[in-house]
């Protein structure tokens, strides 16, 4: 294939990280291949700007994608340089993110395949992964009592729903555990996420929803149901391979779901939304330190992340 363009100048509202069997998006057509380093290192994969034709308006709308694994799957989740994949993003003009993740069950009703939209997190991640752009001298604190974006997450239950029938099943809430890995969990640490009230269970959604929110970036996962982690009696606990198995076999769902988003996203309608306007300028009124105070090197990296901001 002839190389891309490394760079590209239109407007890039709205970004798809692709998870675990989901390193590309298929069926768009590809641009761009942008290679950006941050104050926080380089992302996870080089940022492919692809063109996607809105099916509501015709109009053509630039999405970038980028695999939270890598190219080739070689990051562990613990490793994955989310603050860099956050500010690339952000640097791009990004300001929507649909995070795509393969899950485990934790409730009999969601089965293998099924797609949940989370509303909720627990964090179990320990404390072993950078989670804030906020450090060295510059302190700030952001509300998190919804982690995922409620406006993002109206839209795309609406196209899962519009796909029921036709193969996808969606439950339109739940609470996501996040946990460190990357060792799956113990049947005792299943059976209390079940007793916590946790629907589905991951590796990779904090602290990326957490730097999203910080970066004033509308976050939505959209999760898919793989396995039934380790707590089921009567199906054999989760291994890569059951994993793998089915996001293949559910592949076709999956794209025909991110497409459906991605056409309701583009429409006019939703223009305002997908700019995150309910978002921008508050960090501002998070940050606890008079700017008087803040250390050169921890603005210059701030200016980076919100240029024009102070
Ligand atoms: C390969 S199973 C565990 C792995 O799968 C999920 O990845 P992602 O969220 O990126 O789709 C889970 O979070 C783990 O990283
Ligand atoms: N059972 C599980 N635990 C953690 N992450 C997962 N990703 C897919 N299945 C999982």
């Amino acid at each position: 294939m002839a190389s891309l363009p490394t760079t590209y100048d239109g407007p890039v509202p709205i970004a798809v990280i692709g998870g675990t069997g989901l390193r590309e998006l298929p069926g768009f057509t590809q641009v761009a291949s942008l290679n950006i380093t941050t104050p926080w290192g380089v992302p996870s994969s080089p940022i492919t700007i692809l063109h996607h034709e809105c099916k509501h308006n015709n109009k053509v709308v630039a999405i970038a994608f980028l695999s939270r694994h890598g190219l080739h799957h070689q990051i562990a989740p613990h490793e994955v340089p989310a603050r860099a994949n956050i500010a690339a993003l952000r640097s791009i003009g990004v300001r929507s993110i649909i995070a795509f993740s393969a899950v485990g069950s934790l409730q009999e009703e969601i089965k293998p395949r099924d797609f949940v939209i989370p509303d909720q997190v627990i964090d179990r991640t320990k404390g072993v992964r950078p989670w804030t752009f906020f450090e060295g001298g510059i302190v700030a604190h952001v509300p998190f009592g919804d982690p995922f974006d409620e406006g993002i997450a109206k839209v795309v239950r609406e196209c899962g729903h519009s796909l029921e029938g036709d193969g996808v099943v969606l439950h339109d809430r739940g609470t996501l555990i996040c946990m460190e890995g990357p060792q799956f969990s113990t049947r005792a640490e299943s059976k209390m996420y079940r007793s916590w009230g946790g629907s589905v269970i991951n590796m990779s959604a904090l602290p990326e929803g957490k730097l999203a929110r910080e970066a004033e970036i509308a976050y939505q996962m959209i999760c898919m149901s793989t396995d039934y982690d380790c707590w089921h009696e009567s199906t054999a606990d989760v291994t890569v391979e059951m994993v793998m198995g089915n996001m293949k076999s559910n592949a076709d769902n999956a794209r025909r779901f991110i497409t459906a988003v991605l056409d309701a996203l583009a429409s006019e309608e939703h223009a305002e939304l997908v700019q995150a306007k309910h978002l921008a300028g508050g960090i501002k009124f998070g940050i606890s330190t008079p700017q008087a105070n803040w250390k050169p090197e921890a603005k210059e990296k701030l200016d980076w992340l919100f240029p024009g901001y102070w």
